[in-house]
C-alpha cells in the first residue's frame, strides 16, 4: 500500500471533524475521496500533508510514518490545494525557478519537464506573466505544472477540476493516467464523479467525518450520498 491512514481522528479545534478514519491508497493507483460539502475531505488531506496534527491514529506513506519521520514522509508528496497559492510578485518563470531551489530539484531536467507541461496546458507563452494577469483556471493550471514537474511518487489533489476548461480537464486526466502508469499513486477529492470514474481504481466516501463506504471506483456509478 502507498498510503495507509489508520484510525485517524482530528480536526481544527476542540470538537473533532474526523472520527476513526481508516483507508488505504494502493500502490500505483488513483483513489477518489468523495463526499458532500463539509464531510471532511479537505480536513483529511490537511492531516495527510501534515498541516494538522492527528488527535489519534497514524498515517504512513510508502512505509514512512508522518510523525516519526516527517521530512522523509513529506518529500514524497506533491500537493495541489483547492485554492491556488501563488506569489503576486513572481512571474511564472520565477515560480518554477523557486520550486527548483526550494526542493533541490535538478534544474535542467525539471525545466524540460516544466516546458512540456506548459505546452500541454497552453501556458508556454506566459512564462513572464505575473499571477495577477492569470484567470482562475490559468492559476489552477500553474499549480498543476508546479506540482507535476517534480515527478513525485505520491500526488494529492484537492478538487482538481474546479475552474478548469474541458481541454484542461482532459489534459489533467491524461497526466494522472501517465503518472500512475509510471508508478505514482494519487489521492484526489472531487465532486465530479463522472470525470474521475474511468481514471480511478478505488474510492472512499466520507460522511460527517467518517468513512461510510469504500470500494472499487466502478461502484461510484451507484453511490448514493445520504442527506442525514
Ligand atoms: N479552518 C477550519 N477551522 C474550523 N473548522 C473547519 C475549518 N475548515 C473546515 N472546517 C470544518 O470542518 C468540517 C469539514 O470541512 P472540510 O473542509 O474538510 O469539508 P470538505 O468535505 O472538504 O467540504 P467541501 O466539499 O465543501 O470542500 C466542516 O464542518 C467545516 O466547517
Amino acid at each position: 500500500m502507498a498510503l495507509i491512514v489508520k484510525n485517524l481522528s482530528g480536526g481544527y479545534g476542540q470538537a473533532p471533524v474526523l472520527h476513526d478514519v481508516t483507508f488505504t491508497v494502493p500502490d500505483q493507483s488513483v483513489t477518489a475521496l468523495v463526499g458532500l460539502n463539509g464531510s471532511g475531505k479537505s480536513t483529511t488531506i490537511n492531516h495527510i500533508i501534515g498541516l494538522l496534527p492527528p488527535r489519534t491514529g497514524t498515517i504512513t506513506l510508502n512505509g514512512v510514518d508522518l510523525i516519526s519521520d516527517p521530512f522523509a514522509y513529506k518529500r514524497q508528496i506533491a500537493y495541489i490545494p483547492e485554492q491556488p497559492v501563488l506569489y503576486q510578485e513572481l512571474t511564472l518563470r520565477e515560480h518554477i525557478d523557486l520550486m527548483i531551489r526550494i526542493y533541490h530539484l535538478e534544474a535542467k531536467r525539471t525545466w524540460q519537464e516544466a516546458n512540456q507541461l506548459l505546452e500541454r496546458f497552453r501556458l508556454a507563452h506566459k512564462l513572464d506573466w505575473f499571477p495577477i494577469y492569470f484567470s482562475k483556471g490559468m492559476r489552477q493550471k500553474v499549480m498543476i505544472v508546479l506540482a507535476f514537474m517534480a515527478k513525485a511518487p505520491f500526488y494529492i489533489i484537492d478538487e482538481p477540476f474546479l475552474g478548469l476548461d474541458v481541454l484542461a480537464v482532459d489534459d489533467l486526466l491524461a497526466l494522472i493516467d501517465e503518472r500512475r502508469a509510471a508508478g505514482a499513486s494519487i489521492l484526489l477529492t472531487t465532486h465530479v464523479l463522472e470525470n474521475i470514474m474511468p481514471h480511478a481504481q478505488s474510492y472512499v466516501y466520507l460522511a460527517k467525518g467518517r468513512v461510510e463506504k469504500q470500494g472499487p471506483a466502478s461502484d461510484l456509478v451507484n453511490l448514493e450520498m445520504s442527506r442525514d
